[in-house]
C-alpha cells in the first residue's frame, strides 16, 4: 500500500504555489538569478523515514541554516562556557546582517548565533583560534555531510559571488575582532563563514539534518551521535527565539517549531522528539524568510498539530490502577489463600508530571481515608503492591528519583513491593529488604513472587 503522506505534501505545495510575493536575495548574484518557480518540501521522522514532494532534488546553498549546526560545532570545539562568553542568546530584534542591532550596545558581544555577527563568531570558534580557513570549513563540511547522510559540496560560484560583496560581513568581523569576540583574522572568519553558507543541499538533506536535532543529536540512519544532547537543546532553544531573525515572535506564535531559514530560500523546522521538516522556495519576504516556505510550515503545523505550545496532549493518562486476586497455596490439603494485589501501571516517556501523578495515586489508594478524602485507602488491605513499568519508554532523572523514594516509603510501611521493569528504566540498585522488594521482568514472575510458583490469577481480575 502506498503512503498517503506524499499526496498530502503535494497538496501542501499546491496550496502555497499561488503565493507570488517576495524577491530572491539580490545581493548574491547566483541567488538573484535563481529559478523562483522551484518549490519543495520534505519531512524526516526520527527513525529516518523520509517523505518529500516537489523539486526535492534541486540543490541550493544552505546559507544561514548552517548557523544552527555550526553553533553546535562551536560548542563541541570550544565548550559551552566559552561560546556563551563570546556569543549571547538574546533575540536581536533586527535584521540578520544589521550592524548596530547585532551586537550588545555596551560590550559589542554578538546578540545570538543565528544572525551574522554571532554566526561569524561561532565559525571562528570551530577547531580553534589558530585554525586555517580550510581546516574550519573542512570540519564543517564533514559534519554537515554526516548530518545529511551524504557527501555535500561547496558551491564555488555562490562562494565567489558572496565574497565579492562581503563588505558588510567584513565590517561586522572587524568590530568583533576589535572587541575581542573573535581571536582569528577577521577576513579568515568571514571567508570561512561564507564558504559554510555556500554548501549545497536539497530539502531531503535539510529534513534529515533537522531530524538529527529532533533525535537528540543522533543521525537517524547512521545512528551516529553527531552532537551531544546538551548541545542540541542549546541549539534548538536559540533557534526558537532567534532562528527566524526579527520574525521569530510571529513564527513561534504561528508555527511553533524551532526553526532556521536561509537567504537561498530554505527553511528547516525541528520538533524535538518528533520530526524534522524542510521547505524550499527562493522568493523571500522583507525579513529574508522564504514566503512560500513560511506558508508551507504554517500549513503543516496547523494541519498536523505540530505547534510545540499546543496543550492538547496533557499528560493525563500516564497512570492506571487495577486490582488482581492471586490464589496462593492450595496443594496438599492446604487452604487456598486469596491475595489481593494492587497494580499501578505507568505509561510512556515519564517525567516529573507523570511521576507526581503516580505518587499521588499511590498515596490515595493506600493511605487511610480522611475527612477531605473519604474515598481514599480503598486498597489499603492489599497483600502486595505492583508497579508496572512495562509500557514505560523512559524515566527521566527526577521521575526515577521520586519513584525510588515512593518505593522506599512503601517498604518502610512494611509493604511487599514488586516492580515489573523489563527495560530496566528504573535502574534501582540499592534494595533494602530483599524479602519484600523484587524487580522482575515479566508479570508471571511477579505472580510467582506473590503467590508462590504455580499460583493462579483469578480469571475475573483485570489484566496486569
Ligand atoms: N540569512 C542568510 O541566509 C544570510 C547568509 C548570507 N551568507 C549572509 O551572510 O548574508
Amino acid at each position: 500500500m502506498e503512503s498517503p503522506i506524499p499526496d498530502y505534501l503535494n497538496r501542501v505545495l499546491e496550496a502555497t504555489r499561488p503565493l507570488e510575493s517576495g524577491q530572491p536575495a539580490g545581493y548574491i548574484e547566483t541567488l538573484a538569478k535563481a529559478d523562483t518557480s522551484k518549490l519543495a518540501v520534505a519531512l524526516a521522522m526520527v527513525d529516518g523515514t523520509i517523505y518529500s514532494a516537489g523539486d526535492d532534488q534541486v540543490e541550493f546553498s544552505i546559507q544561514s541554516i548552517s548557523k544552527a549546526f555550526v553553533y553546535a560545532l562551536a560548542i563541541d570545539d570550544a565548550g559551552l562556557d566559552k561560546v556563551l562568553e563570546k556569543i549571547g542568546v538574546e533575540p536581536s530584534g533586527g535584521a540578520y546582517n544589521g550592524i548596530p542591532v547585532s551586537v550588545d550596545r555596551s560590550t559589542s558581544r554578538p546578540m545570538n548565533p543565528m544572525i551574522n555577527a554571532g554566526a561569524i563568531a561561532a565559525h571562528a570558534l570551530v577547531v580553534g583560534p589558530n585554525a586555517t580557513v580550510e581546516e574550519r570549513t573542512d570540519r564543517i563540511l564533514k559534519a554537515l555531510s554526516r548530518l545529511a547522510g551524504r557527501q555535500l559540496h561547496v558551491d564555488e560560484t555562490v562562494y565567489e559571488d558572496e565574497l565579492k560583496d562581503s563588505g558588510r560581513n567584513m565590517g561586522i568581523a572587524y568590530i568583533l575582532k576589535a572587541a575581542g569576540f573573535i581571536e582569528c583574522d577577521p577576513q579568515d572568519a568571514v571567508k570561512g563563514y561564507i564558504r559554510q553558507c555556500a554548501i549545497n543541499v536539497n530539502v531531503r538533506d535539510l529534513a534529515m539534518m533537522a531530524a538529527t536535532l529532533c533525535n537528540g543529536g543522533k543521525q537517524p540512519i547512521s545512528g551516529d551521535q553527531i552532537f551531544p544532547q546538551q548541545s542540541v537543546r542549546q541549539v534548538l532553544s536559540v533557534m526558537t527565539t532567534c532562528g527566524m531573525y526579527d520574525a521569530a515572535g510571529t513564527w513561534v506564535a504561528n508555527v511553533g517549531i524551532p526553526a532556521k531559514s536561509g537567504v537561498a530560500g530554505g527553511i528547516i523546522g525541528a520538533l524535538p522528539g518528533q520530526l524534522g521538516i524542510a521547505a524550499f522556495s527562493p522568493k523571500l519576504d522583507k525579513k529574508g524568510n522564504s514566503v512560500r516556505g513560511v506558508a508551507i510550515c504554517e500549513k503543516m503545523s496547523r494541519d498536523m498539530g505540530l505547534h510545540m505550545m499546543d496543550a492538547s496532549q496533557i499528560s493525563r493518562s500516564t497512570v492506571r490502577v487495577s486490582v488482581a486476586i492471586i490464589e496462593a497455596g492450595g496443594g496438599k490439603g492446604k487452604p487456598v489463600e486469596k491475595r489481593k494485589v494492587i497494580i499501578f501501571s505507568l505509561k510512556g516517556a515519564v517525567r516529573f508530571t507523570g511521576l507526581e501523578r503516580l505518587s499521588r495515586t499511590i498515596a490515595h489508594e493506600l493511605s487511610p481515608p480522611t475527612p477531605e478524602h473519604p474515598d481514599a485507602g480503598k486498597h489499603r488491605d492489599a497483600y502486595a503492591v505492583v508497579i508496572s513499568l512495562r509500557e514505560v519508554y523512559s524515566l527521566n532523572k527526577i521521575a526515577r528519583q521520586i519513584l525510588h523514594d515512593d518505593i522506599q516509603r512503601l517498604l518502610i510501611e512494611g509493604r511487599r513491593v514488586i516492580v515489573i521493569d523489563p527495560t530496566t528504566a528504573l535502574r534501582m540498585e540499592t534494595v533494602k529488604d530483599e524479602n519484600s522488594f523484587h524487580i522482575v521482568s515479566y508479570e508471571a514472575e511477579a505472580r510467582d513472587f506473590i503467590g508462590g510458583s504455580g499460583c493462579k490469577l483469578n480469571p475475573s481480575s483485570d489484566l496486569w
